[in-house]
């Protein structure tokens, strides 16, 4: 098999890719993610790089969570009598010594608050044995191995992927302390494993996975800052995270670098009018794409110009938009990109603070009760501009579970107040801020979004 590129790669001085990958959710309306989804942690690197360490110190530091640790260990086949026979020929390090379509399934059960069995592997006979480990309930759970990045199917699951990095000749002394000195394992035979099979695989399957890696920790167990990091990080991710599990009708787009770039740019005080207007307006079309994905379809199959049939979908309803003034109205333009002719009301909401909103104005389609609407508004602070908005739209007739809100930026007070009150609605945004200051500005956010977007700040 031919080498990896990154086989020659040295370790990093630095931690990288630190991504915010939210929770990866269903856009169709038929299936509704699971309120009770773990938060998924996948711990890759070679033999004795410090795995352990780095996952008991995220174990002790979330210590407020139900954390699950699973070893991709508990995984391996259990090797026939044949095999047995010819033991110093198996491959540990292989990707195929591993059962991942089990680990796969046990990963998606965990996934959808199914209790799972994790096999047990007994490392003297080299197999499995009869007692699992049972797992009813997790919040967080932690799956740490030499491959779990290899496989396409486990890393999608995974909402953080973190790849312990850790000079090979450390890795190949601390193998040698852990196999030959504390379990009297006889050194030749460690080291001929090692060259023979662990270095190659290491080279072939393990250090490519490298690239899939959210977050790179050099010197493994021993870097302290980049472990408090991590900690901070996952922190951050679960208090988006837990609203979403509180909230099964909450959906953050999925995010990537080109979205957390973009948000970079608009959240950047010194970004320039065309710049804040420019990827404000692309990441308001990834959510107006995001939130149409939720709207009711039947199934429609349609012959393509190949004479085959093509499985597909047709949308089933009538729409609306309605944007809140004036914020609202910079998501309209994406909103008529994407759905010809639309019909778009409009709601003028007044006033600061609390609870100081007002409804001042309103217009919108007389027959909006038999429409599926659209809301816009791209900040969600307090919430209390929201609560009046989604409220005179109920008193116009349309149904709760009829309102789609395409937002941008949302504090978890904001998304408290509207999904309190109404829990029938879907709310869609693309990035959960931590809080709200004094002045009910959203923070980090974005200060004040019509302004800046309609460039009427000094
Ligand atoms: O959740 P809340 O605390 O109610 O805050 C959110 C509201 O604040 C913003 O509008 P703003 O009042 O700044 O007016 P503008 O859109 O005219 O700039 C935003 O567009 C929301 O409508
Ligand atoms: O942070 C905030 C809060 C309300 N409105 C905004 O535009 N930004």
């Amino acid at each position: 098999m031919e080498k990896n590129k990154f086989a020659k790669e040295t370790t990093s001085p630095l931690i990288v890719n630190i991504k915010d990958e939210n929770t990866s959710q269903s856009n169709s309306s038929k299936d509704p993610p699971s309120p009770k989804q773990p938060f998924f942690i996948g711990v890759a690197g070679g033999t004795a790089s410090g795995k352990t360490t780095v996952c008991n110190m995220i174990n002790t530091q979330l210590h407020d969570h139900r954390v699950v640790l699973i070893s991709q260990d508990s995984f391996y086949h259990s090797l026939s009598e044949k095999m047995l026979q010819k033991v110093n020929e198996y491959n540990f390090d292989h990707p195929d010594a591993f059962d991942t379509k089990l680990l796969l399934s046990t990963m998606e059960k965990l996934k959808r608050g199914q209790p799972v069995d994790i096999p047990n592997y007994d490392f003297t006979t080299h197999k499995r044995i009869e007692s699992a480990r049972q797992i009813h309930h997790a919040d967080i759970v932690i799956l740490e191995g030499i491959l779990v990045l290899h496989d396409s199917g486990v890393r999608n699951i995974l909402n953080m992927k973190i790849f312990v990095d850790e000079d090979s000749d450390v890795r190949l002394a601390r193998r040698m302390q852990r196999l030959a000195i504390e379990r009297g394992r006889n050194i030749a035979n460690v080291l001929d494993q090692y060259s023979r099979f662990v270095k190659p695989s290491f080279e072939e399957f393990v250090l490519p996975t490298k690239k899939y890696a959210d977050i790179i920790i050099p010197s493994g167990g021993d870097n302290d800052v980049a472990k408090d990091l991590i900690v901070q990080n996952i922190r951050m991710k679960l208090g988006q995270h837990d609203l979403c599990k509180i909230y099964s009708n909450v959906f953050v787009i999925f995010s990537t670098f080109q979205i957390k770039g973009m948000h970079t740019l608009i959240r950047d005080v010194k970004a320039t009018k065309h710049d804040f207007a420019f990827y404000s307006d692309r990441l308001i079309r990834l959510v107006v794409e995001h939130g149409l994905g939720h709207l009711p379809f039947s199934e429609k199959q349609v012959i393509t110009p190949t004479g085959s049939v093509y499985s597909g979908v047709i949308f089933c309803s009538r729409l609306c938009g309605v944007s809140v003034i004036r914020s609202g109205e910079s998501m309209e333009n994406a909103l008529r990109a994407c759905c010809k002719g639309i019909k778009i009301g409009k709601i003028l909401i007044h006033g600061h603070g609390t609870n100081g909103r007002q409804l001042v104005y309103e217009k919108l389609p007389k027959d909006i009760a038999s429409r599926h609407v659209l809301l816009l508004d791209p900040v969600l602070a307090t919430g209390n501009s929201a609560v009046k908005a989604i409220s005179l739209l109920l008193k116009k007739g349309v149904p709760e579970s009829n309102i789609i809100f395409l937002n941008l930026v949302a504090a978890p007070q904001g998304i408290n107040a509207v999904c309190e009150r109404f829990p029938m609605i879907k709310l869609v945004t693309s990035e959960i801020d931590v809080s709200l200051n004094e002045s009910s500005h959203v923070i980090p956010g974005l200060g004040e979004f019509g302004d800046r977007y309609f460039a009427t700040d000094d």
